[in-house]
């Protein structure tokens, strides 16, 4: 495609992107479907160059101030994803003087935050969490995210796959916290992989196993994931529970669920019941009440621990969503605590980064429960074979950080029901 057209198509996709109204992989999926004669590295230039603007959207904005012609477009030239001589293909005299400009800013030098690229409810939460680590994460935000996989430990070891990996010429290296996990170099296709298409392995976080790995999810149990998904912790549980027992993957979301069955398939569990609810206080959890060994509540959430693979997210949150998800994320939580027997083990996790939505959530629900004894995180984490595993944890919770510990955000804290 000639230069000056694909630039059209960036500025149009990043017009729709920039709406805000939808995630941007949706809008990003919607695009692609409407254009279906773009070549892969087509799709890979526009996709990257919006997800390039929304990651450091302040600072390109204010960058574009000094040019002419479409905002989108300016965005799209400065934040390119692509061949640089292949961009330079499409731009007039003008762009280009403009563009050797502004290429000569040094953005040392530009206010905060431009520099930061976050809203500023979000950048002085932050600020408060992280004090002055704060720069750090700022930086581990403009990286791409790692591609991990977990292994399915029903079907595979963690040293077989690394062999045939290597033998598919992908080069990958044991996660440094979790026992199950490997994290593969560069982004390689692993869909048409015999062992991803056998289920030996799952795309998964790091962070996302240790939460699977801190409900300690045992054969014969009666689990609940209470907020399941497209399942990505209910394989893990599963796997974890020899395919033996009965574990219940509830959501609200039969969309979600839906995407559960090809993973399920692929995975060889049988002991998985997907069942969509109506909300927390369904009829089934009623009826389940006081019967369950451990419960795990991956809260819904803000997302802000994804930031890397999700960058939309902090333009389309707001202080009052935050409001309205710690309302439901606390309502989840103690309709999901009833389902437990005495004795039995509850995980509380988000992918946030807000203490709103975590410890705060947490504290609330230890002293609303006095017949919820905490867990140490750290504990659970180490009898559960996870190195380093006191590294992971602030004030006996599970606290992950991208600029820490390399995995998205994530929060665990849990809880044994008194006998
Ligand atoms: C963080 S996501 C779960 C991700 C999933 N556990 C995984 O590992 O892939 C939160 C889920 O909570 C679901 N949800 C929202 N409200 C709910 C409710 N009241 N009861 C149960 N699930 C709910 C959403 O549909 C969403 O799928």
């Amino acid at each position: 495609m000639h230069p000056n057209a694909l630039l059209d198509l960036a500025t149009d996709l990043l017009r729709q992107v920039l709406k805000l109204d939808q995630p941007a992989d949706t809008v990003v999926s919607a695009f692609f479907r409407k254009h279906r004669t773009l070549g892969p590295r087509e799709r890979h230039s526009l996709a990257e160059t919006a997800y390039a603007v929304l990651r450091r959207r302040l600072l390109w904005a204010h960058l574009a101030q000094s040019g002419s012609g479409a905002l989108e477009r300016r965005l799209a030239i400065l934040a390119w994803q692509g061949s640089d001589t292949f961009i330079r293909g499409a731009l007039g005299p003008n762009e280009l003087a403009w563009l050797s400009q502004v290429r000569e800013v040094d953005t040392a030098t530009l206010p905060e935050k431009v520099r930061v690229n976050l809203p500023d409810w979000l950048a002085n939460a932050l600020k408060v969490e992280l004090g002055e680590e704060f720069p750090a994460f700022v930086a581990a935000m403009e990286e791409p995210a790692p591609l991990d996989l977990r292994i399915n430990t029903l079907k595979a070891k963690r040293e077989t796959v690394l062999d045939a990996l290597k033998e598919a010429g992908i080069e990958a290296e044991p996660t440094p916290y979790s026992p199950l996990g490997l994290r593969v170099h560069g982004k390689p296709a692993l869909q048409k992989l015999p062992l991803f298409v056998q289920g030996e392995v799952e795309v998964q976080d790091e962070g996302s196993q240790l939460l699977a790995l801190m409900l300690g999810a045992k054969r014969g149990e009666m689990v609940v994931d209470f907020c399941a998904g497209a399942g990505g912790k209910t394989l893990a549980l599963g796997a974890s529970m020899r395919n033996t027992g009965r574990l219940y993957a509830f959501d609200v979301s039969g969309y979600r669920l839906e995407g559960l069955k090809p993973r399920l398939a692929r995975s060889g569990l049988s002991n998985v019941y997907p069942a969509q609810i109506a909300h927390e206080r369904d009829e089934r959890i009623k009826r389940l009440a006081g019967k369950i060994d451990r419960v795990l509540v991956d809260a819904p959430c803000s997302g802000l621990g994804t930031l890397r693979r999700n960058p939309d997210l902090k333009w389309r949150q707001s202080p009052k969503a935050i409001d309205e998800l710690t309302a439901k994320q606390a309502a989840i939580l103690d309709s999901a605590a009833r389902l437990l027997k005495p004795g039995g083990r509850l995980v509380y996790a988000t992918c946030s980064l807000l203490s709103r939505e975590n410890e705060d959530i947490a504290r609330a629900f230890s002293a609303a429960h006095p017949d919820f004894e905490p867990l140490s995180a750290a504990e659970l984490l180490a009898t559960a074979q996870v190195e380093q595993a006191e590294t992971l944890v602030r004030e006996g919770m599970l606290r992950l950080w991208p600029h820490r510990h390399a995995t998205d955000g994530f929060f665990a804290a849990a809880w044994q029901r008194k006998a």
